[in-house]
């Protein structure tokens, strides 16, 4: 990108815990290089970590021990065994002698209790609530780095009878502790059938609550298993048990993180699981509807469904029309979507042309030969681009394409960078949730409907956009033509930075 490299970071720091950098790639337009540098994996927000080192930057003996003393700093305060240890003393205890430091989201036990004395105590914790973890743990809401939106219970028990149903037996919940939750709780309470699962998530503090077998301390930007080779193992354990064929993965990523890293990672816990047979391991990959073209990119077999994801904690992704916006979070799948049949009761119906579950309000078109909306509305069909658009867009002539009435005519640039809309800059993107777009929602300034906003550049538009490259290349030369080539090769190389990291 053109804009001054953003810090990029090795550190965690909400749950602070050190791993290995990923290397991206900034390209300085004016003067045609290329400069790699080390960021970390896991924060979006230099805020949380600020760690950079280019790849050829030497690192001095001083700098090298400073980082391994904030590396230290930031490790969790036990060992993944410790904190089992310390769950059975805790579930032994009294009612009364269960107490749980809100500030320091710990289980304490009754020796520790002086420390934490002038600190937000919970007492009596009870055996359920120590069965819902996600209710007790505060929410991770630091919108870049955890974005710990979690689902509300009519997603959750959808997802579950979905995957029952499908005659899943086995979930590994990537960043879904959740769901986790619900489908350990099912199998406390002894339900048929019985269902297993494994939860991997950045969030340390899930440690406290499962066993090894239960949860992985895992990055999932660069497949890093904290727990090392006995924790993917435990992994391993899990995806390949006899009956291999019943697991499904279910990961519900932070939106701003970048799709490429992710399928990098799942493609890896795949491998983890694969026999020798071509199979794919079915998985449900939870993600904003305006990602699909980066999402198919990586796996090209991905179906996006019409189901709106809804979450408890999350202001603005509610599902239905209750004043707020739809969610525009949906699944993307490598089952049949035909197979994947929506609630009826929330308006969904079969489309016996298309063979998958629609929304509502989602019509089929005669000429596009699909029920094309993506966000939930009826979409109109503009003969002149030939496609289906968003109801509030009209065709503009000048610029050659349906857009919002008041949308900036006649400047086509390369739009955001986090989701690939032309409509906004990435400092403006809905998904990247950075606090001027939080502000503006807020103070209700906000001209345009965030659901008017164009997603992702269509197919149509990246063929116009490649057609202008073109042409573009054809009129000015030879280093013209080295400009959109590096262009091209940054767009590809899934390790280039994206500004949304
Ligand atoms: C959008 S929330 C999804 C939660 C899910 N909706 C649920 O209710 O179970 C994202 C989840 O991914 C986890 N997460 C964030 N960054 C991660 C990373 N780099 N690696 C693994 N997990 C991560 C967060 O802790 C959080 O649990
Ligand atoms: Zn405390
Ligand atoms: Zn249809
Ligand atoms: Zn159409
Ligand atoms: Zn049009
Ligand atoms: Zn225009």
């Amino acid at each position: 990108s053109q804009d001054p490299p953003l810090q990029p970071q090795l550190l965690f720091a909400s749950v602070s815990v050190p791993g290995p950098a990923l290397l991206f790639a900034k390209v300085k337009r004016k003067e045609e290089q290329v400069r790699r540098f080390y960021a970390c994996a896991a924060c979006r927000d230099r805020k949380d970590c600020n760690f950079f080192q280019w790849e050829d930057e030497k690192v001095s003996e001083t700098r090298l021990q400073a980082r391994e003393e904030i590396n230290r700093s930031r490790q969790p305060p036990f060992t993944h065994t410790e904190y089992v240890e310390r769950y059975q003393s805790f579930v032994a205890l009294p009612l009364a002698k269960r107490k749980f430091c809100a500030d320091c989201q710990l289980l304490l036990l009754p020796e520790e209790w002086g420390p934490h004395s002038a600190h937000c105590l919970l007492s009596d914790v009870s055996l359920a609530q120590l069965k819902r973890p996600s209710r007790l743990l505060l929410p991770l809401e630091n919108k870049k780095t955890n974005a710990q939106y979690l689902f509300a219970d009519r997603t959750c028990q959808f997802l579950l009878d979905i995957i029952i149903s499908l005659g899943f037996r086995r979930v590994l919940c990537v960043g879904t502790p959740r769901l986790h939750e619900f489908i350990q709780m099912r199998q406390s309470e002894k339900k048929e059938p019985v269902m297993r699962s494994q939860l991997l998530d950045i969030d340390f503090r899930y440690s406290q609550f499962y066993s090894q077998e239960e949860f992985c301390h895992y990055n999932m930007f660069n497949h890093y298993f904290f727990g090392g080779k006995f924790a993917s193992e435990a992994c391993q354990r899990f995806l390949c048990q006899p009956n291999g064929e019943s697991v499904i993965m279910v990961t519900d990523p932070p939106f701003g993180g970048m799709v490429e890293a992710l399928a990098h990672s799942f493609k890896k816990v795949v491998r983890l699981w694969k026999t020798s047979c071509d199979q794919e391991l079915p998985m449900f990959w939870i993600f904003p509807y305006f990602f699909e073209p980066r999402i198919l990119q990586c796996f090209p077999t991905f179906a996006l469904l019409d189901y709106q994801v809804d979450y408890d904690n999350h202001a603005l992704y509610k599902h239905g029309h209750s004043g707020r916006k739809q969610s525009p979070v949906r699944i993307f799948t490598n089952l049949p979507p035909k197979d994947v049949v929506l609630p009826a009761e929330e308006g969904y119906r079969f489309c016996s042309l298309c063979q998958r579950y629609i929304s509502s309000e989602n019509k089929h078109c005669e000429s596009c030969q699909a029920c094309t909306s993506k966000d939930g509305r009826a979409w109109k069909h503009c003969q002149i681009c030939n496609k289906c658009v968003k109801p509030s867009w009209v065709h503009c002539d000048s610029c050659g394409r349906c857009a919002l009435q008041e949308h900036p005519c006649g400047k086509v640039g390369h739009g955001c960078f986090t989701c690939g809309s032309t409509e906004h800059k990435r400092r403006e993107c809905p998904v990247s949730e950075n606090r001027t777009t939080m502000k503006k929602l807020k103070s209700g300034k906000r001209k345009i409907s965030e659901m008017d906003k164009e997603p992702v550049a269509t197919k149509f538009q990246r063929q116009t956009q490649a057609k202008r490259a073109r042409k573009r290349k054809r009129s000015s030369g030879h280093l013209e033509n080295q400009k959109e080539n590096q262009r091209k090769r940054n767009n590809n190389n899934p390790e280039r930075r994206l500004s949304s990291i």
